[in-house]
C-alpha cells in the first residue's frame, strides 16, 4: 500500500537547526485542553505564521479528531514555513508492520514527515510493552524503514531516554543507532517523566552524540520546573532539533515552553531559528493560541506575559526613568511586548511620572503635584484600593490633582437601593439616584436584576437625555473581592468595573465597607471616564472638567 504525501505542504528540509512544535499533540495532552479540529487548524496557521519548522498535528488512527484534522489539513491548510508531521507509535510486538492498523493510519495521514514514539528504556520494554529487547529494536527498525520506503521523512521520539540511559546506557544508545541506521533523520531524546536537571541532560546528550554521531533532538517535560533550561542545555550540548509547546501546555506540568525556548535561542544564544522579522510576533502568537485553546494567558510568562515588563517598585521606576535597560533584560519590543508602569503603594515619584507620561501627561517640573499624587495613592492603597488594576481611576485622580478640581460631568445628591423579595419568590432590586447635570436636578428610578444593575440603570436613565452618547457605554465585567474577610468585622469590599465604548476598555475601582457603596464609586468613575473620553477634543467645556466641582466620593 502506498499513499503519497500531499503537495500542498512544503517538503524541503530546513537547513540547520530545527524548531519543532508539538502543541497540537503533546500540548493537547495537558489537563483542561480540548481542541476541536477547527481550533487545531487555527493554531497550525498561527504556528506557521510564526515560522516554526515543524508542526506535529496529532496522532491519526488513535484519535478520530486527529484523523479528521489531517484529512482537512490536505485542503484547508497551506503552510508557508512549516512541515506538517503526524505522530504515532512503532508497530505492535510480534506483528508485521504493513498490517499494523495504527501504522497504516499514520501513513494515511499523508504528511511529508512522521514522528514515531519508541521505547528506549529496558523496563518499559519488558514491563509496558511486555516484549523482548531485541523485538523492540526490530519494531523500531521495521517501522522507520517502512515510512522511509513510503517516502516520508522520519523523526523518532526515544521515550524515557534519560531514565533509560541511567538504567542501561548500552541499550538506550542501541535504540538511537538502530533508528538512525533505518533512516530516522533526527532521534529525539525525551525526558518523558520530566525529572531531569540541566547538567545531566547536557552530559547525556554529549555522550550519546559522541558514541553515535546521530543528529539528536530534545523533548523535555517540566516536572522539575527545568524544561526550558534542560532544552537549552541540550542545545549547548549539540542537539539539532528542539521540541516544545506554545505557552508550555502539556501532560502533567507541561512541556518546554517553545515561546521561551525560541526567545532564548534568538536573543541569548545567538541562533537565528525563526525567519527574519518573526521574533516580534512571539507575543501576538502566544496570546492568539491561548485564546483559541481557551486557556487563560499567564501574566508572568517570560518574554510575552502581560507582566513580563511591568514595573511596580518605585526604585525600579526611578532607574528606568534614566534608562529602561537598567531594569529590563531586553527591549520588550523585540518579542512584541511593551513596558508597563504600575502605580501602587510601592510607587515613588518616578513611577507616577512615568505612568502619567504613558497616559499622556507630562509632569516634569510639577514636583508638588507628583508628591500629592504619590501620597494619595499610598493612602488609598492602604485602605484597599489597587490602582495597578484600575488605570482609569488613577487617571481621574491624576487629573484632579493637576486641575485642582475633580472631573465632574454630574454631581451626586444621593442614591438609594431597595432589594425586595416578592410573594412569588422573585427578588427585584430598585434604585433611585438624584444627580445634578449641567445645572439641572434629575431624579431617576430603575429596576435591575441586582442592586448594582439597578443603580447602573438608574444613573444611565438620569444622564442619558443630556449625555445621549452614554448609550455606547457597556459594563463588561464586574469583580468583587472581600479584603480581610477572614477577620469578620472590619472587612472592606473592593469592586473593579470594566467598561467598554466599543473601541477601548477601561477599569475603575471602588472600596468601601458596603459593597453597593464600593460599586457606586467604581460606577461613578466608569461613567466619568467614559464621558471624558467622549468629550476629549470636542471643544465642549464639559471636557475641561466642568460642572460644579462637587466632592468626589473618596
Ligand atoms: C510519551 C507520550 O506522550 S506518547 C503519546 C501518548 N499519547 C496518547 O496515549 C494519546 C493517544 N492514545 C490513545 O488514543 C490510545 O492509548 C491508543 C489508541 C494509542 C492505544 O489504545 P489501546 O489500544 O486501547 O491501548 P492502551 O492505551 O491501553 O495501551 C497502549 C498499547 O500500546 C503499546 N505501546 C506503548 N508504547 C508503544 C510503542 N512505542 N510502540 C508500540 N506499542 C506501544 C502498549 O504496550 C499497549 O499495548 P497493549 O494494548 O498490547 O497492552
Ligand atoms: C514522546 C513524548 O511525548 C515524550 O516522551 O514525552
Amino acid at each position: 500500500m502506498s499513499s503519497e504525501p500531499t503537495g500542498r505542504h512544503s517538503a524541503a528540509a530546513p537547513a540547520g537547526f530545527q524548531v519543532y512544535d508539538t502543541t497540537l499533540r503533546d500540548g493537547a495532552q495537558g489537563e483542561g485542553m480540548a481542541l476541536t479540529v477547527a481550533d487545531k487548524l487555527a493554531i497550525a496557521r498561527h504556528l506557521d505564521d510564526l515560522g516554526v519548522g515543524f508542526i506535529e498535528g496529532g496522532w491519526p488512527g488513535a484519535l478520530p479528531k486527529d484523523t479528521e484534522f489531517f484529512r482537512r489539513a490536505r485542503t484547508e491548510l497551506t503552510l508557508r514555513n512549516a512541515v506538517l508531521v503526524a505522530f504515532g507509535a512503532t508497530r505492535k510486538p510480534e506483528s508485521r508492520v504493513e498490517a499494523d492498523p495504527q501504522v497504516l493510519a499514520l501513513l494515511e495521514a499523508e504528511t511529508p514527515a512522521v514522528c514515531l514514539v519508541a521505547k528506549s528504556h529496558v523496563r518499559h520494554v519488558s514491563e509496558a510493552l511486555r516484549t523482548s529487547l531485541d523485538e523492540n529494536l526490530a519494531m523500531i527498525r521495521d517501522t522507520v524503514a517502512f515510512f522511509r520506503r513510503e517516502g516520508r521523512r522520519v523523526f523518532l521520539d526515544a521515550e524515557h531516554f534519560f531514565d533509560g540511559y541511567a538504567a542501561d546506557p548500552q541499550y538506550a544508545v542501541e535504540c538511537v543507532r538502530v533508528a538512525a541506521e533505518s533512516g530516522a533523520e533526527v532521534v529525539v531524546l525525551c525526558d518523558t517523566n520530566g525529572g531531569m536537571l540541566p547538567p545531566r541532560i547536557a552530559d547525556v546528550v554529549h555522550e550519546v552524540a559522541e558514541r553515535t554521531g546521530v543528529p539528536l533532538g530534545i523533548h523535555c517535560h517540566d516536572d522539575t520546573g527545568c524544561a526550558v533550561a534542560n532544552t537549552l542545555a541540550a542545545v549547548d550540548a549539540g542537539v539539532v532539533q528542539v521540541q516544545g509547546v506554545v505557552n508550555g501546555y502539556g501532560e502533567r506540568c507541561g512541556n518546554a515552553n517553545l515561546i521561551t525556548v525560541v526567545a532564548n535561542l534568538e536573543l541569548k544564544m545567538g541562533r537565528r531559528v525563526l525567519p527574519p522579522g518573526r521574533l516580534a510576533e512571539l507575543g501576538r502568537v502566544s496570546h492568539a493560541i491561548a485564546e483559541v485553546a481557551n486557556q487563560p494567558p499567564r501574566a508572568n510568562q517570560p518574554y510575552v506575559g502581560l507582566s513580563a515588563f511591568a514595573h511596580k517598585a518605585g526604585l525600579h521606576a526611578s532607574a528606568i526613568k534614566v534608562s529602561p535597560d537598567l531594569y529590563q533584560h531586553i527591549d520588550p519590543a523585540l518579542v512584541g511586548n511593551d513596558m508597563r508602569m504600575l502605580v501602587s503603594e510601592m510607587a515613588g515619584r518616578a513611577s507616577v511620572e512615568l505612568k502619567s507620561r504613558q497616559l499622556g501627561f507630562d509632569l516634569s517640573g510639577q514636583r508638588d503635584a507628583v508628591s500629592r499624587i504619590v501620597e494619595r495613592v499610598k493612602n488609598l492603597e492602604a485602605r484597599g484600593f489597587m490602582f495597578e488594576a484600575a488605570d482609569a481611576s488613577f487617571e481621574l485622580l491624576l487629573r484632579e490633582e493637576l486641575d485642582g478640581v475633580p472631573t465632574r460631568f454630574f454631581d451626586l445628591e444621593s442614591w438609594r437601593v431597595i432589594v425586595e423579595r416578592r410573594a412569588d419568590g422573585e427578588v427585584v432590586s430598585e434604585a433611585t439616584v438624584k444627580v445634578v447635570v449641567k445645572g439641572e436636578r434629575i431624579v431617576a428610578t430603575a429596576e435591575g436584576n441586582g442592586p448594582v444593575n439597578a443603580l447602573d440603570r438608574a444613573l444611565r436613565q438620569a444622564l442619558e437625555r443630556l449625555y445621549p452618547q452614554l448609550a455606547e457605554l457597556e459594563l463588561v465585567d464586574y469583580k468583587v473581592r472581600i479584603l480581610d474577610g477572614s477577620h469578620g468585622t472590619g472587612a472592606v469590599t473592593r469592586v473593579l468595573i470594566e467598561t467598554s465604548d466599543g473601541e477601548t476598555e477601561w477599569t475603575t475601582i471602588g472600596v468601601d465597607g458596603n459593597v453597593i457603596s464600593a460599586s457606586w464609586q467604581a460606577l461613578d468613575d466608569a461613567y466619568m471616564y467614559g464621558l471624558l473620553r467622549q468629550h476629549a477634543g470636542s471643544g465642549d467645556p464639559a471636557a475641561q472638567g466642568v460642572s460644579t466641582a462637587g466632592p468626589r466620593t473618596r
